[in-house]
């Protein structure tokens, strides 16, 4: 049985760990709303019945683009014990992966549309919600075994990141998964990309 005055110690404890967890959650919540207030919609672009998702506003404010890496590098640190190389997909992805790399104290390599990397290149073709695109990285990139995490903007079909975990598997490195900002869920991108687990910070 506990002593009367052990309880008060231990409850004492107990009670500053929930605090500190209290304050983290609201700390990450704010840090979530802050993000999702700096997500414009576009109805119709760049097609009639697509709503753009614009994240321009997030990048021209410097609190919400330091909370985005803030909750990305937070979920890398809790969730994965090593990361070689983060992985960014052309265009968007090159905003955020950097930035991302540097917090780990990581490399960044890039996932590009073709025709824009020099040198020895292995490709992949994929569909877009709105088109079709080839992708390519080169081939001395990422080297076989090496972990990755792969990052963009947004998560729509799916058709990008399977593009680029495609171009993983064929140079034999690991996905560790996927992080995005904005995943759009009736598109069903996560089904897509399964096994590989993605991480989003806001959900339409
Ligand atoms: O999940 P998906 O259906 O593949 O769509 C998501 C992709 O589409 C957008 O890029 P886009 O190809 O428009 O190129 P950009 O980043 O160069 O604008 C977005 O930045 C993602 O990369
Ligand atoms: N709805 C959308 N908004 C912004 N970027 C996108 N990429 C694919 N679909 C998109």
């Amino acid at each position: 049985m506990e002593e009367e005055g052990d309880k008060g110690v231990f409850a004492h404890h107990r009670e500053e760990k929930e605090v500190g967890a209290f304050s983290m959650a609201a700390g990450r919540e704010a840090k979530l709303q802050l993000v999702q207030r700096h997500v414009r919609a576009f109805p119709d672009f760049p097609k009639k019945g697509i709503v753009f998702r614009d994240i321009c506003p997030i990048l021209k404010d410097a609190a919400a683009l330091k909370a985005v890496i803030d909750l990305f590098e937070e979920h890398v640190r809790n969730n994965h014990q090593h990361v070689d190389l983060i992985v960014g997909l052309d265009a968007r992805g090159f905003l955020f992966g950097p930035l991302l790399a540097q917090r780990l104290g990581i490399g960044f390599v890039l996932v590009r549309k073709k025709g824009k990397l020099p040198g020895a290149t292995v490709s992949v073709s994929y569909d877009l919600e709105y088109g079709k695109a080839e992708a390519e990285i080169q081939e001395d990139a990422v080297a076989p075994g090496q972990k990755v995490l792969l990052i963009d903007d947004l998560l729509a079909t799916g058709g990008t990141l399977y593009a680029a975990s495609e171009l993983m598997r064929k140079q034999q490195a690991e996905v560790l998964g996927c992080m995005v900002v904005i995943e759009l869920k009736e598109l069903n991108g996560t089904d897509k990309l399964k096994p590989h687990r993605v991480f989003s910070l806001i959900q339409y």
